[in-house]
Formats: C-alpha cells, sequence, structure tokens
C-alpha cells in the first residue's frame, strides 16, 4: 500500500518517543569493560537521518560514545566492499546463532565457522579479512576512513576504551586462536583482535550512526554527503544480516515488535535502517542482559510502532514535506 508520512509528524513522533523513554530506569551499564561501567548512565540521545539528507536530532546526540559492537556493521560492509558479497558468505557466513555476542559455543556448533561477521567471532574473522592483509596500519586506515564515509565524519578513538578493553578482552582472545585453529583467521590472529579491539573503542555520536544507518538505507549513497560509499547491491545483504543477528539472542523478538533491523553496542549505541525511508539511531548506557541498550530499544520501537512503520509491512512508503 501506498503510506505518505510527514517530516512534521516524524519530529512529532520522536519527540514524543524521547519524553516517553528519557525517565525510564531499566537495565544498567556494561561493567565488563570498566571504562564503560563509569558513563554517566542517564546520557541519551535520539537522532533520524532521512533520505534528503535531513537530520533529525533529540538530547545527546553529539556526546562521543564508544561504538563497540556497532562497528561490527561498519566492518562487514567493509569487507563486502573489498571482496564482495559471496565471498563473505564462503569465508564467515551470514547465520544467526541465537547465542550471546561473544559465545564460542557457537563457534563450534556453526562447524567451525564465525557465523556472521556480526558476532565477535564473525568481527575478528572480518578484521583478519580487511585488506592489505599484513600491514595493520594500513588495515587500521581503512576501517576508519570506511567508517568516515559511512557516517560522513570522522570517529575519534578513545584511548581509555581501547586500555580498558585490552588489558581486559580474554574471551576474545580465546576466540581468535579458536578461529585461527580452524582456519578462519585470514591475518595474524593478535592483530585481527587488536583491530578488533579498537574498533570497538571508536568514539562516535548517536547523529553520525544515524547517518551511518541513513547511508544503507539509502543503498550506499551517503543522504547527507551523498557520497557513494557501497554499492547498492550490498544494501540488501548487510540489512539481512542487521535483521538476523543485530541483538543478539533478542533478534528474534525485535523483529517482531519493532519491524526494523537494528545493531547493538555494549557502549549503549544502537543503529537502525529502514531501507529507502529512513536511518535511525539511539544512544543511552543502561542494557538489558542480551547487552542491547535498554532507551534505545524503547524510543526506536515507539517511533516504528507509532509511525505504523516496519520492513514487513509491504508499504511503498513516501516522506512528504
Ligand atoms: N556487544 C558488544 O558491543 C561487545 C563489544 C565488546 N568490544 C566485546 O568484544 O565484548
Amino acid at each position: 500500500m501506498e503510506k505518505k508520512i510527514s517530516i512534521s509528524q516524524i519530529k512529532e513522533v520522536a519527540q514524543e518517543a524521547y519524553n516517553e523513554v528519557k525517565g525510564s530506569t531499566g537495565g544498567k551499564n556494561a561493567d565488563y569493560i570498566p571504562y564503560l561501567a563509569n558513563i554517566d548512565s542517564k546520557l541519551f540521545g535520539l537522532s533520524i537521518c532521512l533520505m534528503n539528507g535531513q537530520t533529525i536530532n533529540i538530547g545527546d546526540t553529539d556526546y562521543r560514545f564508544g561504538i563497540e559492537s556497532v562497528s561490527k556493521v561498519h566492518t562487514a560492509i567493509l569487507i563486502l566492499r573489498q571482496y564482495g558479497a559471496q565471498k563473505v558468505l564462503d569465508m564467515i557466513g551470514a547465520d544467526a546463532t541465537g547465542l550471546p555476542f561473544n559465545s564460542i559455543i557457537a563457534i563450534l556448533l556453526e562447524n567451525d565457522h564465525p557465523s556472521t561477521p556480526l558476532v565477535n567471532a564473525g568481527a575478528i574473522s572480518a578484521c583478519s579479512m580487511v585488506q592489505p592483509v599484513g600491514n595493520s596500519d594500513k588495515k587500521w586506515d581503512a576501517i576508519v576512513q570506511n567508517v568516515t564515509e559511512l557516517c560522513g565524519s570522522a570517529p575519534q578513538l578513545i584511548d581509555e576504551l581501547y586500555k580498558s578493553e585490552t588489558a581486559t578482552n580474554f574471551n576474545n582472545r580465546s576466540i581468535a586462536w579458536l578461529l585461527k585453529n580452524y582456519n578462519r583467521i585470514y591475518d595474524d590472529p593478535d592483530m585481527a583482535l587488536d583491530l578488533y579491539t579498537r574498533q570497538c573503542s571508536l568514539g562516535i555520536t548517536a547523529q553520525q550512526l544515524g547517518i551511518a544507518a541513513g547511508t544503507i538505507a539509502n543503498n550506499g549513497v551517503n543522504p547527507v554527503t551523498k557520497q557513494t560509499v557501497f554499492e547498492a547491491s550490498l544494501a540488501p545483504k548487510i540489512t539481512s544480516m542487521i535483521s538476523t543477528v543485530g541483538f543478539y539472542e533478542h533478534s528474534g523478538d525485535w523483529m517482531y515488535t519493532a519491524g526494523i533491523p537494528a545493531k547493538s553496542g555494549v557502549g549503549g549505541g544502537v543503529m537502525a535502517v529502514l531501507p529507502g525511508v529512513m536511518g535511525v539511531s539511539a544512544f543511552a548506557p543502561p542494557l538489558d542482559e542480551a547487552g542491547n541498550s535498554v532507551k534505545a530499544q524503547s524510543a526506536i520501537k515507539f517511533i516504528m510502532n507509532k509511525l505504523g512503520l516496519g520492513v514487513f509491512n509491504g508499504d511503498n512508503v513516501t516522506i512528504t514535506e
């Protein structure tokens, strides 16, 4: 069906979502990474990027927080750009794990396969694939450049977070070496792990993440800078990956209730993609038990439900002035 929504309607509903959710007290900051435990848990930002490049920003949308696992989406896009869709499927996979993001059992259950670039195992494997293989500095430049193009502006490394995470990432070290054992690490394992840890420590704003989500929704063209960041044919590949595993073991419940593919990070950020319509991002540190921001989920769900939007609705949505 044809569905028309005005920009002022979107602004109104976004403000309503923000007001509704702002006072909620559910969840708690991630504390297995010491830096994250100390972030002000009252911070809350909501940002929407429309396909005409207009952004709607409410609350703490300029605060730089740790991107954490949302960076898995960016680097999955980078290897899709460098290798193409088939090779990424062959070398990592695109399956849901139904298990926590840092699961080791998931690697064993999937017959030695990392499953998807959007869980820790697949993301470390993805970092090992980033070209030029063998050159850590150049790989890092490629990762940052790709994030910059997707967001339309540069992220900034939060050094304290990087140190905090490096000092405590024992589980991820096991994952990297287990994958090496199964020939699923395509460069030096310690280098791949370090690049993964560093990309998780990039500081990003909700506005930047909203624009990155908008770039995916806009088939690879950044709606703000108008740059073609990746080929349009890759957009449904990345969106399908986000929808199957973006909220880990809660991904099914999320798609059922909110109807929008979204990816979370333990820094409190979420980026959500409604293809052809908008990118949405929300940031608030307190998390549920699967590591997904409680307020970000509530706000994005509120917007989708109130506007009657969702990838499964079958509507042809037009945004009017
Ligand atoms: N879900 C997440 O955001 C996890 C990212 C974090 N860097 C980790 O590896 O544990």
